[in-house]
């Protein structure tokens, strides 16, 4: 965050002023350089680095058994889950295993249901019920867009649902949510928004914009939208991303008055400053769940400041725009891909772009050599930006370890998701989301990850690729394949792997479930490997995923971590120990906006023999000054010669003639004999000033 590079653009409308006045305006874009884009690609490079230190042997030689498989039988043998002990959410131990088998049917099933109740264990306090589910193609009443294929498909998965499910968690919404991670897609969408096709100047009509583009979309285009967005939770679909245009309110004019009073004949100068230019602001709203809002309206501008008027009166400060957000959302700049915010607690206020600053009037002017200063400079313009938001959902917990170590299957078991699951390394190449819920009020949401490799940190395998993901999550559950050679090992090295990519993860809470206890080689290792783990203060479990046997135990443990940690985050938000700081992404602006007026570059094509002095401070100075009034160009040329312009091009060997753009300003280079009358090297292509009368 601390190493944000943004390019604020100004748009080129208040910019062009000056050059509209221009007669024969020979200013073109250069072909072959462009010191502006130079400039800005210089500071788009961004490097993302992690610390990376180097590989270390790991403890007892080779450490892998990562890829062996568990013997066929594994599949063979499945079983009818058995019903375990009801999980209560409300207690904060975790519950005791029984080894009861049990079934449990879903609604669907009324006859069955009857039977089902009655056999069902009469402690058991919760309503675990199927409240809404839907998968992939989810048909909900709700989502009309829904074609009447999916319907069907949708019905066919409901009855063709896995009886074997060993069904104490209740689940509220399940989805393989491959394309919430990842960050490529929905590209045609965010096409449709793209900035380049909305004319802002004629107050571009978006809805315009939107149905010229989707003319454009080719049927396949469309087929393949629909095919990736397949997983995603119909609400989720289109709005968990969006891309907006935010633009800070140009500050107001200052201007040239002078006090008229019937006794008071000389009364000086008396233009009031500019007002300031409205603030953007990004707000968390936490009744918001989606980014739906964004579909109708993307353009938030902020107010610009009022004019300053006679009598020294500054102008009134533009009006503030807050674009408000759902929590979770991530903003970056267009195309980029670094995060500029994480918007994620609701109530969280960030103040993205700080209006532009009021500009002076003549009364400030005033000074000992000018009395009768007759300049007053444009107010600053306000910086415009067009972001990407992006809603994640964030995993509570995370479930990491070793290929084939039972990941996909713990998930498929503890949730209604349905990961693939195979005997075989990587079966898992993007992560999937499993929601599992206890009680209408408490739920968590489950990440299923890619198999993790020794060496992963350097990119070996697919698991680091979304290690990243893990980084938001607040428990992490390691599965420990325990028919492997070396189970303890095994855990070692992936322990190893996590801490590498990040350290912080390393840090988060988490505990361990040897899995496939099911198999005997595994049941023999299990007491040695937990006797080893909790000499190290490590909290393991066993179980069979397949069998669903004592999975439960698991995720109620998980639950408690998540608990706790949400109970710490809270404490050290109230304790101000967790204040990010929001406000970067304005405070780069206004470092960009103080860039000393000395610090430009001067860049030559010899091919148009146009000289360009770039310079953000020079590029801001220009803005803001009014060609209007006389004194202008006075000090323009003062302060080129001050801070060293003239000198530099002189050096670089400019000659007669020569056009020198000074940002976005056009001028002619005359040699002067006297080399002493710097300030007069150079003139605007035209002149265009108001004529006061003679000062008498
Ligand atoms: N015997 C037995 N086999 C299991 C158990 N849990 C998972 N398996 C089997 O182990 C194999 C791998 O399971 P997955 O759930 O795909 O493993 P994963 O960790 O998600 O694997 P990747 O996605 O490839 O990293 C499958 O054949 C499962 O049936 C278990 O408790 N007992
Ligand atoms: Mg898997």
């Amino acid at each position: 965050m601390a190493s944000t590079t943004i390019s604020v653009c100004f748009s080129p409308k208040a910019l062009a002023a000056p050059k509209s006045r221009t007669a024969n305006n020979t200013a073109k874009p250069l072909p072959n350089h462009n010191p502006t884009n130079r400039t800005n690609s210089k500071s788009n490079n961004k490097v993302r680095r992690r610390f990376t230190p180097p590989p270390q042997p790991l403890p007892g030689g080779d450490a892998t058994t990562y890829t062996r498989l568990p013997p066929k039988h594994d599949v063979q043998d499945y079983q009818p889950p058995f019903q375990s002990s009801p999980l209560k959410l409300s207690d904060s131990t975790p519950p005791i295993i029984h080894h009861q088998h049990q079934l449990l049917e879903y609604q669907d099933h009324e006859d069955e249901d009857e039977e089902e109740e009655a056999a069902f264990d009469s402690n058991f306090p919760g309503n675990y019920r199927v409240v809404e589910v839907y998968e992939g193609n989810a048909s909900s009443e709700q989502f009309e867009e829904e074609d009447d294929d999916d319907e069907e498909e949708e019905e066919e998965e409901e009855e063709d649902f896995d009886p074997n499910f060993t069904g104490n968690y209740k689940v509220l919404e399940v989805f393989q949510g491959n394309s919430n991670f990842e960050d490529d897609d929905d590209e045609e969408e965010d096409e449709v928004f793209d900035g380049k096709n909305v004319n802002l100047d004629e107050g571009a009509d978006f809805s315009n914009n939107q149905s010229g583009e989707s003319e454009e979309f080719s049927e396949k285009e469309e087929e393949e939208a629909e095919v990736k967005d397949k997983g995603v939770p119909a609400v989720m679909r289109c709005f968990d991303r969006a891309k907006i245009y935010v633009k800070a309110g140009d500050g107001g004019n200052g201007v040239v008055a002078f006090r008229r009073e019937k006794f008071v004949p000389f009364g000086g100068p008396s233009g009031g400053d500019g007002g300031r230019g409205g603030n953007v602001y990004v707000e968390v709203d936490g009744s918001m769940s989606s980014l739906l809002p964004f579909r109708n309206s993307i353009h938030f501008r902020a107010g610009r400041g009022s004019h300053g008027q006679g009598r020294v009166q500054s102008g009134a400060k533009g009006e503030d725009v807050v674009v408000k957000v759902a929590p979770g959302t991530l903003i970056r700049e267009a195309g980029k891909d670094e995060v500029l915010l994480e918007m994620v607690r609701p109530g969280q206020r960030a103040l993205l772009l700080p209006g532009g600053r009021g500009g002076r009037g003549n009364a400030s002017f005033k000074s000992g050599t000018n009395k009768v200063p007759k300049i007053a400079e444009n107010g600053e313009q306000g910086p415009e930006m067009w972001l990407e938001l992006e809603l994640k959902l964030v995993a509570d917990v995370g479930i990491v370890g070793a290929p084939n170590a039972g990941k996909s299957t713990l998930l498929s078991v503890v949730s209604a998701a349905k990961p693939e699951v195979a005997n075989y390394p990587f079966t898992t190449l993007l992560p999937n989301l499993g929601v599992v819920s206890f009680d209408y009020d408490s739920s968590m949401v489950v990440a299923d990850l890619p198999g993790l490799l020794e060496g992963a940190h350097r990119g070996f395998g697919l698991g680091h690729e979304f290690l990243r993901h893990t980084e938001r999550c607040s428990a992490l559950v390691h599965v420990v394949d325990g028919s492997s050679l070396q189970p303890d090992l095994e855990f070692d090295a992936v322990r190893l792997e996590l801490k590498l990519f990040n350290p912080d993860l390393a840090e988060k809470p988490y505990i361990v479930a040897y899995n496939k206890m099911d198999l005997p080689e595994a049941y023999e290792n299990w007491e040695s490997f937990k006797e080893k783990l909790q000499s190290r203060g490590i909290t393991t479990f066993c179980m069979s995923a397949v069998k669903g046997e004592g999975t439960r135990e698991v995720i109620g443990a998980a639950y408690e971590l998540l608990r706790k940690s949400k109970d710490k985050e809270e404490y050290d938000y109230e304790d101000g120990r967790d204040m990010v700081d929001l406000n970067h992404v304005a405070d780069a602006v206004l470092k960009q906006r103080n860039a000393s007026i000395n610090e430009f570059e001067i860049f030559h094509n010899s091919e148009s023999n146009i000289w360009h002095v770039v310079g953000s401070g020079l590029q801001r100075f220009v803005q803001m000054t009014n060609w209007r009034y006389v004194d202008s160009d006075k000090r323009f040329q003062h302060v080129l010669e001050a801070c060293g312009v003239y000198k530099s091009l002189m050096k670089r060997g400019v000659k007669e003639g020569d056009i020198v753009m000074v940002g976005e300003m056009e001028m002619v280079w005359h040699d002067s004999s006297d080399n002493n009358s710097g300030a007069s090297r150079m003139k605007k292509t035209s002149t265009d000033s108001i004529k006061w009368p003679e000062w008498k």
